[in-house]
């Protein structure tokens, strides 16, 4: 179990600055989903946790080890979920552990227990192009966690997805936390998404991109879709949804 730490990250792009001093803390198991306008950094950040980016300033570490580059402890998935066209669905879960040195049964094994918690058990022998948009999301997230990372990156996973399937896509993936006890950074700019999903939410502000909030999500662990409209629920939304608005540049408003 990893804990991350982000501490004084700026990145610049050539004198446009898309983060400034942005410090944060996630702790091992924490599932925590980081909102903010468009282009408040969101992926960026997202990116340099990943380690396809480096920093311009600040450090960024899992266990007090600096984050040089992508690693196997951290897992990420995109919005497209990316597999690989010519391989199967269980080839593709299997993809990350070919080089781990475990037996191909531990293998086999290992793969259908992921198919099996993503909802994906039978359509091991499909190829990507004959699966439906969340059925490939769900293969590009047991890909990301066959290989037990320690932290899940996700960015705007289900942001493709029409209302009814990431509406399924969200319970999948607070079952699969609750199951594994991986870390989950996720990236969204659906502010009910990350409050059903979450245990905390940091606001990002735009123009330069800096954390605006940091909120507690005080909702009980076993969440329902029902919960969406609680009363608490929606309180909660809407002082989300009005931090993401009084903190994004003028030019939105
Ligand atoms: N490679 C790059 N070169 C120059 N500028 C970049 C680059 N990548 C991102 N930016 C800028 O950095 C800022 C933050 O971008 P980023 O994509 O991280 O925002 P975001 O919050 O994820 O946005 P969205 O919600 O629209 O996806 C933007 O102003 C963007 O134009």
């Amino acid at each position: 179990m990893k804990r991350l730490a982000i501490t004084g990250v700026s990145r610049d792009f050539g004198g446009a600055l898309a983060l400034d001093g942005i410090s944060l803390e996630v702790s091992a198991g924490e599932f925590v989903c980081i909102v903010g306008a468009s282009g408040s950094g969101k992926s960026t950040l997202l990116s340099l946790i990943a380690g396809l980016d480096v920093p311009s300033r600040g450090t960024i570490t899992l266990d007090g080890l600096p984050v040089e580059g992508p690693g196997p402890e951290r897992g990420l998935v995109f919005q497209t979920g990316a597999l690989f066209p010519f391989r199967t669905v269980e080839q593709n879960v299997a993809f990350g552990l070919e080089p781990l040195r475990i037996s191909k049964a531990d293998r086999r094994e290992r793969v259908a227990w992921y198919l099996a918690e993503l909802g994906l058990t039978g359509l091991e022998k499909r190829l990507p192009k004959e699966l439906s948009g969340g059925q490939r999301q769900r293969v590009a997230i047991a890909r990301a966690l066959a290989c037990e990372p320690e932290v899940l990156l996700l960015d705007e996973p289900f942001g493709a997805l029409d209302c009814q399937t990431k509406d399924d896509m969200q319970v999948f993936v607070r079952k699969v936390w609750q199951d594994t006890g991986t870390t989950i950074v996720m990236v969204t700019h659906d502010v009910e998404e990350a409050v059903f999903l979450s245990q905390r939410i940091v606001v990002l502000a735009t123009s330069p991109g800096r954390v605006a909030a940091e909120l507690p999500i005080t909702l009980p662990d076993q969440r329902d879709l029902p919960l969406k409209l609680a009363p608490h629920f929606l309180d909660l939304r809407a002082k989300v949804e009005s931090l993401v608005r009084d903190h994004r540049s003028p030019s939105y408003a």
